[in-house]
């Protein structure tokens, strides 16, 4: 293998979801980590198991299903921990056990209240104890980049003589500059005698905005694995962006000359399918997955671009799977059309998905003259995407104005059947959704609303995202339609479906266990 080779570690499922409000189930999960695979990132890591029944399952979850990445959980330097990780990842083609520990002397003074030796002991003790189960084992120095230099290579060079197989530096607090950071990995590089032993890692964090320059000046100085997430989403201001690492490391190639194994044209479709399921934005000036990010608005552009392409742009959008497309969609479409169209925007549907995609396309062709491939792949993710539904919007009545009290009347299928009622609210969204409430029996709060329209004009498809708490759990919803009531709705809709499904879940578990003892 090449020794130009940086290894790709995504961890857009753990400090991905650490992001405030993001909350992913396993069924969501899963299809994030399915779609890494596609992407062809070298490791996922799939959550921290210990930390919650959900956390642990979606991790077995991957661990069983997900070929082709290395799938990672995370654990402290706890017995406890590991056994819980190893448990989780032990189905996986190539588990790897990530345990950590924090070794900057504030965190150890403050948070873990335990002496320079003591955390180097049960450093060292861990990565042996994870070796007993699991041959690829990382070990992570968190606040790394805060730590005391000469007892951080002690713990770097011991953690590699137990048996680590890489050593990640985190700047867990965004805090490092990218010469101060690339100077840092030079020094545990001269420094470290056995490090040629293990891979070195980072994993930065973007307080600054500077975690992508400091993986990338990390890079310059030996680190040969990345750690990210998609969009850069991640505690706090998040993490460095693996899609902008990627892309720096192609179009900069001739400087870097380091190799990466993804495939680039799923990059587009990952990020969209992360921004969809988390309900984190991306925004429009984002540099490679943003809105804007191959758009050109000024006149001097536009014809700089109509003439030559590379005048104003650095990479193609087609390398990332943006493409453009000669088939235009309305009502007057047929099946093939809408089945090649999907084909050539990357989606491969079932049978049945199909159908159901297409019932959708045509619906939305009947309000909109011409349907863009931005209101196509909303509608995919509305139908194709979405967990098993067991409510379903039938049909939304409401009645607002000035002088009026906002009055919605709903219908609501469950398994099938339709139920109805009406209610009132101080607006038409909040009654349709106190409706849906009684229908359903489930209590929602509204957490947060947010309205995106889909494409531009009149008869644009409203795309919104609501975060509702039910049973003291958030839940993301989606939902998509020309009409922003009814957006509003099926976002509801899909939130409740998301907390029935793990309502269900959690009731069979507890009846298998109780089945066990
Ligand atoms: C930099 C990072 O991103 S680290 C990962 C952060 N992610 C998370 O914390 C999300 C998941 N976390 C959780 O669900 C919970 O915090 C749990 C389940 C892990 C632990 O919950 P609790 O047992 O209630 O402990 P709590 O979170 O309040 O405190 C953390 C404890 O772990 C200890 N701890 C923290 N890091 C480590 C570590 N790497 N190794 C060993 N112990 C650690 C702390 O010192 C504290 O111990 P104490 O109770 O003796 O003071
Ligand atoms: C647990 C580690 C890898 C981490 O997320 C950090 O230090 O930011
Ligand atoms: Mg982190």
């Amino acid at each position: 293998m090449s020794n130009n080779r940086i290894y790709i570690f995504d961890t857009t499922l753990r400090d991905g979801e650490q992001s405030p409000g993001v909350s992913l189930n396993v069924q969501e999960k899963l299809e994030i980590a399915q779609q890494l695979a596609r992407l062809g990132v070298d490791v996922i890591e799939a959550g921290f198991p210990i930390a919650s029944p959900g956390d642990f399952q979606a991790v077995k979850t991957i661990a069983e299903r997900v070929k082709g990445p290395v799938i990672a959980g995370l654990c402290r330097a706890t017995r406890e921990d590991i056994d819980a990780g190893w448990e989780a990842l032990k189905g996986a083609e190539s588990p790897r056990i990530h345990t950590f520990i924090a070794t900057s002397d504030i965190h150890l003074k403050y948070k873990l209240q335990r002496s320079r030796e003591e955390v180097l002991e049960q450093a060292v003790a861990a990565v042996k104890y994870a070796k007993q189960f699991c041959s690829d084992v990382e070990f992570s120095a968190e606040d790394a980049s805060r730590s005391d230099l000469d007892y951080l290579c002690t713990v770097v060079e011991k953690v590699i003589d137990a048996g680590a197989t890489v050593v990640n530096l985190p700047d867990t607090v965004g805090y490092a500059i990218p010469d101060e950071f690339g100077r840092f990995i030079k020094a545990i590089m001269e420094r470290v005698p056995n490090i040629h032993r293990a891979r070195l890692s980072v994993h930065c964090h973007n307080d600054l905005g500077l975690a992508v320059a400091n993986s990338l000046a990390a890079i310059l100085n030996g680190a040969t694995q990345i750690e990210g997430a998609i969009n850069g989403i991640g505690e706090r201001a998040g993490n460095a962006s693996l899609e902008e690492i990627i892309m720096a490391l192609y179009t900069k190639k001739a400087f870097y000359q380091k190799e990466v194994a993804v495939n680039y044209q799923e990059i587009y479709r990952t990020s969209r399918l992360v921004s969809s399921l988390t309900g984190m934005v991306v925004q429009p000036n984002k540099a490679i997955v943003g809105k804007n990010a191959f758009a050109h608005e000024a006149g001097i552009h536009q014809d700089g671009v109509l003439k030559e392409r590379t005048t104003y742009e650095i990479m193609k959008p087609e390398l990332i799977g943006i493409y453009k497309s000669n088939l235009v969609l309305g009502k007057h479409s047929g099946r093939h059309a809408f089945s090649e169209k999907l084909k050539e925007m990357g989606f491969e549907l079932s049978g049945e998905e199909l159908d159901k995609a297409f019932r959708r396309f045509k619906e939305l062709a009947d309000k909109k003259k011409e349907v863009t491939d931005d209101d196509i792949e909303a509608l995919i993710k509305d139908e194709v995407w979405a967990i098993p539904e067991r409510f379903r919007l039938n049909y939304l009545y409401f009645a607002s104005g000035t002088r009026l009290i906002p009055t919605a009347t709903v219908g609501v299928a469950i398994e099938g059947v339709v139920f109805e009622d009406a209610g009132t609210g101080d607006g038409p969204v909040d009654a349709a959704f106190h409706v849906v409430d009684k229908i359903t029996g489930l209590q929602g709060e509204l957490l947060e609303y947010k309205l995106n329209a889909v494409t531009g004009g009149k008869d644009a498809l409203g795309e919104v995202i609501v975060r509702v708490r039910v049973n003291g759990r958030t839940y993301v919803g989606r939902g998509v339609s020309t009409d922003i009531v009814e957006a509003s709705v099926r976002a509801y809709i899909n939130a409740l479906n998301k907390a029935d499904f793990d309502r269900i879940r959690n009731n069979n578990n507890s009846s298998s266990d109780q089945r066990g003892q």
